[in-house]
């Protein structure tokens, strides 16, 4: 106000102009480029329970995309998810295109670690650590077309060791071999049977652990329960700070990289630094294997393959620690998340549970492949439904500018697709709410999937890791069913009314802001594991 001596009319010229520069900063900050795209703020709080009401509400009105706020830091980093909630216009945009294959806020994390490392010179090979060469997780865009080659090849060299038919027998012998110590421990903390609990923390996720620790460098890890335990906490913090969304990484991020070094390491995130450990761990097992095998060598590894890419130059050595690095953080929360919600679905359905014991025990448990129990494998497809681990998918950046139906997106743009909404959509299984394996079985009692389900999601970013995922689940639920019954305990009550009300108090309503809830948490999660012997 100081600009005008004479106060009267200025005063409202000022007021007219601070208004209008309100308008334009909010419009920068929250205005859309696809206005009739409707928009979802949710009146209760952010998180997965609530954008799952969104995307629910959304597919009952036939709206094929709706935006999101997924973050909100003070407005200064602001960001709207555009979610596609239709299974076929996500496998056109997905399966058909190239520039929805970006991983900003995945890279980011990986580009915080990798400079952290650099800067402090504490670990081991920092000289040579880069934070472009991140393996599988690069982008795939035009712009880079090098980069995108290595990306690719990463994640073909990985697929192509899982799908091998031939190393199925090496899988199950490292799934198999978990068994003992799963049963024990639900023995030891269900005190045969007596108290609830939750077989997420002391069963399955050391069993997932070891198992993915042993395939991807072929050793034997059944039996060093300290270490993996160290494995775990690793990975577990590293999934949860590469799939959060939190102000603090995606600013640091959104930085350039030579401002981003400027700013002392001891303002970005503590996980930067304990993280360092993983990373160490990583290329420790890295040196390991490398140190008994030479290129023409039979592994049955991950890094094999890899390696002998890397000694071609088609790949560098921070690619192979990165991609490994992936492989771990992903591969084990989500296949040990499933196996617990397979036993609480089970626990939650008698009647399911004893027809797939009657159908194991008939074949004396002898299943070694998928096709040996239908059920099953109907079993897991319905849990995967109703519990997806994996409740969205991930976020993908767009890299080019593009047009989905008639939706405008341009570079940096977050799409995911609405998995649970669907999941949970009368339009694409009817009876939502109730658990039904039959879905997916065919009229011979055949399994079958459906396309409208994608636990594992589509296109070049499926998750890489399906087939040995499906493989554990299937033994673990085959083996446990065996040796336990599952069951609801009343002091630890879940809702088994398989009805829309009973699905809203299932799920925890859980904000972003609390710790583990980027993922769907069911509001129990405790079950009676009774010894069957
Ligand atoms: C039942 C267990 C699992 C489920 C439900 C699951 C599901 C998923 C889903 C939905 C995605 C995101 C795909 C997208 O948005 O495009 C994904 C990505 C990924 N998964 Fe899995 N997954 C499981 C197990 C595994 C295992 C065992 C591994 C490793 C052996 C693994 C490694 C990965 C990796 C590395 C990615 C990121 C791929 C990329 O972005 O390029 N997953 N998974």
């Amino acid at each position: 106000m100081f600009f005008f001596p004479n106060k009267r009319a200025p005063m409202i010229v000022e007021l007219a102009a601070c208004t209008a520069a309100l308008a334009v900063l909010k419009f920068y900050l929250t205005g859309r480029k696809n206005a009739h795209m409707p928009y979802w703020d949710p009146p209760q709080g952010e998180g997965p329970y609530h954008a799952i009401l969104s995307m629910r509400e959304n597919i009952k009105n036939n709206v094929k995309m709706h935006a999101y706020p997924m973050l909100n830091w003070l407005g200064l980093v602001k960001i709207d998810i555009h979610w596609i909630n239709d299974p076929k216009t996500a496998r056109e945009v997905f399966l058909k295109n190239d520039s929805a294959y970006g991983h900003l806020d995945m890279k980011g994390w990986f580009d915080l670690n990798s400079e952290y490392r650099y800067r402090t010179k504490k670990h081991i090979k920092w000289e040579t650590c880069n934070a472009d060469e991140t393996g599988m997780l690069r982008d795939f865009k035009r712009s880079d077309p090098e980069g995108s080659k290595i990306g690719k090849l990463c994640r073909k060299r990985v697929m192509e060791v899982l799908a091998k038919k031939s190393l199925e027998p090496v899988w199950m012998e490292a799934i198999e071999r978990e068994i003992p110590g799963m049963v024990r421990r639900i023995k030891e903390e269900g005190k045969n049977g007596a108290v609830p609990f939750y077989p997420f923390d002391n069963v399955t996720m050391p069993a997932a652990m070891s198992v993915l620790l042993g395939v991807s460098f072929n050793i034997d890890c059944s039996t060093q329960e300290s270490w993996i335990r160290t494995m775990i906490n690793y990975s577990c913090k590293a999934l949860h700070t590469l799939t959060r969304l939190d102000g603090h990484k995606l600013f640091l991020v959104l930085l350039p990289r030579w401002v981003r070094n400027l700013i002392p390491i001891s303002l970005w995130p503590k996980w930067t630094g304990e993280l360092q450990g993983f990373t160490t761990e990583i290329i420790e097992l890295i040196e390991t294997h490398n140190k008994n095998w030479q290129v023409g060598d039979d592994s049955s590894s991950l890094i094999a393959p890899l390696e002998t890419d890397r000694q071609k130059g088609l790949c560098t050595y921070w690619d192979i620690v990165h991609t490994l690095q992936a492989m771990i953080l992903a591969g084990a929360d989500t296949t040990a998340t499933s196996t617990a919600s397979c036993m609480r679905q089970l626990a939650m359905n008698p009647p399911v549970q004893q027809k797939l014991y009657d159908l194991l025990a008939a074949q004396d448990f002898r299943a070694d492949s998928f096709t040996d129990c239908h059920y099953l494998m109907a079993v897991m497809y319905e849990s995967y439904r109703m519990c997806p681990m994996v409740w969205r998918s991930l976020f993908h950046v767009v890299t080019e500018d593009m047009t989905i139906e008639d939706y405008k997106f341009s570079k940096d743009d977050f799409l995911a697709y609405s998995h649970t909404g669907v999941c949970f959509s009368e339009r694409y299984f009817p009876d939502p709410y109730k658990f039904k394996p039959e879905r997916f079985l065919d009229e011979n009692g055949e399994f079958k999937k459906n396309e409208n389900l994608m636990p594992f999601f589509i296109g070049k970013r499926s998750c890489p890791g399906q087939i040995l995922a499906n493989l554990e689940v299937f033994h673990f639920m085959k083996n446990l069913i065996k040796e336990f019954r599952f069951e609801v305990s009343p002091d630890a009550p879940i809702d088994t009314t398989f009805t829309e009300k009973g699905w809203h108090t299932l799920w925890s309503h859980g904000a972003h802001k609390e710790w583990n809830h980027h993922f769907l948490m069911p509001a129990e999660n405790r079950i009676l594991c009774i010894p069957r012997h």
